[in-house]
């Protein structure tokens, strides 16, 4: 967005202005030490310290201001020690901007059996050589601090749903438990910042709790974990509208793990403001396109002679150069290139749709805007 930059707030850590408010949505500005990003923001994930296929150059040229990388992946390839020797993630791999990076719980949690939880953090072993490792909030703060991360997300444990309320409000108490030894563990900097996650499944008591014993620790944003794991948009969406505004006015929202286009409006509607999801990056790598008219598979036989592009409004640095006939013909062929060009499509059309939402919000036309989305992604391709 060209909106004139607001300044930057001077601060100990990293901070978010809310620069307008359109319904529950906000527009605003996170600054951080390595650089203000206008939010909403959807950052691309980068979970070995690279967006799968694409420079971190064509990165920046969709418009994205902030990645996201792994703790879990990292410290088992190439090991944080190294990232460190390195110089931190930031210029090993050349990337400027702000990280953000999730602290491996969740990761962990979607390995199954390979894991052992206890009171102390996660027991498990390398999917990559069966090396056996331990996770505690304290190391995965610190494993973090070695990646140079700008912002660094508390040490959770996410519960698979469907879960009873029991077991969700077990698993709950003991990521706030968790939450506490991660910020003592945090090591404060100025322009960086740690995130708390809220848990508690879609219990709304359970989430009340969550949210305040959060905020009684004191975090510089607020993630909304343990969705997008199988619940559906409805029960996403719904438990949205009473956990966002349980966690500060003042303060972002990350929604982990979301989602599709339709998902992200809705989201940001709900009060979100930072998004990541491997769906634009990995329907790339599988020949799926995300445009305004939703999505099409470029191995369809439709597309072998179809000269037009992807989308008439495509932005990105390949906008009108490449035919829907030339990038099947690539994934027919199995090419390195399908991939790469349809990965930058896809994370082009995410930054221009959060540019579009971000827009409308600032001129309060954002119910109008979801309307005109949501009928052009039902009508398929044109
Ligand atoms: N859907 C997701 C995705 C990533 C997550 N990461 C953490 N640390 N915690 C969660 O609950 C997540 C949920």
């Amino acid at each position: 967005s060209d909106a004139p930059r607001p300044n930057l707030t001077p601060a100990d850590h990293m901070t978010w202005q809310k620069e307008t408010q359109s319904g529950k949505a906000r527009a605003g500005w996170l600054h951080t030490r390595h650089g203000s990003v206008p939010t909403p923001t959807f950052m691309p994930v980068g979970t070995v310290g690279t967006v799968k296929g694409i420079t971190m150059d064509s990165v920046r040229s969709t418009g994205a201001g902030i990645v996201l990388g792994n703790t879990y992946h990292l410290m088992l390839r190439p090991t944080a020690e190294r990232v460190q020797r390195l110089g931190g993630l930031h210029r090993m791999m050349d990337w400027p901007g702000p990280i953000l990076t999730d602290s491996g719980g969740f990761q962990v949690m979607s390995l199954g059996p390979l894991r052992k939880l206890t009171e102390d953090g996660v027991t498990f072993r390398s999917h990559i050589d069966g090396s056996k490792h331990h996770l505690t909030p304290e190391s995965s703060t610190d494993i973090q601090f070695k990646l140079d991360a700008t912002i660094t997300m508390a040490f959770d444990e996410c519960p698979a749903l469907p879960a009873t309320k029991e077991v969700l409000e077990a698993s709950m108490e003991r990521s706030m438990r968790w939450a506490a030894r991660s910020r003592d563990a945090f090591t404060a900097r100025p322009g960086y910042g740690q995130f708390g996650i809220v848990q508690g499944g879609t219990e709304q008591e359970l989430r009340e709790r969550s949210a305040k014993a959060l905020r009684d620790i004191g975090f510089e944003g607020y993630a909304i974990g343990g969705l997008a794991v199988g619940e559906g948009q409805e029960l996403m969406f719904s438990t949205l509208d009473y956990t966002t505004p349980m966690l500060p006015d003042d303060q972002p929202r990350y929604l982990m793990g979301v989602g599709t286009p339709d998902d992200l409006l809705g989201a940001i509607m709900r009060g979100c403001d930072m998004f990541d999801c491997v769906m634009p990056s990995r329907a790339g790598r599988t020949a799926r396109a995300y445009t305004e008219r939703g999505t099409m598979n470029l191995r369809n036989a439709r597309f072998a002679e179809d000269t037009r592009p992807l989308s008439p409004d495509d932005d990105s640095p390949m906008a009108g150069r490449y035919s829907r006939a030339y990038l099947h013909h690539l994934f027919r062929a199995n090419e390195m290139l399908g991939p790469m060009l349809l990965t930058l499509h896809n994370l082009a059309y995410y930054q221009r749709l959060m540019r579009q939402i971000r827009a409308a919000i600032m001129d309060d036309t954002l119910e109008e805007l979801a309307v005109t989305l949501r009928h052009n992604w039902s009508l398929g391709d044109w």
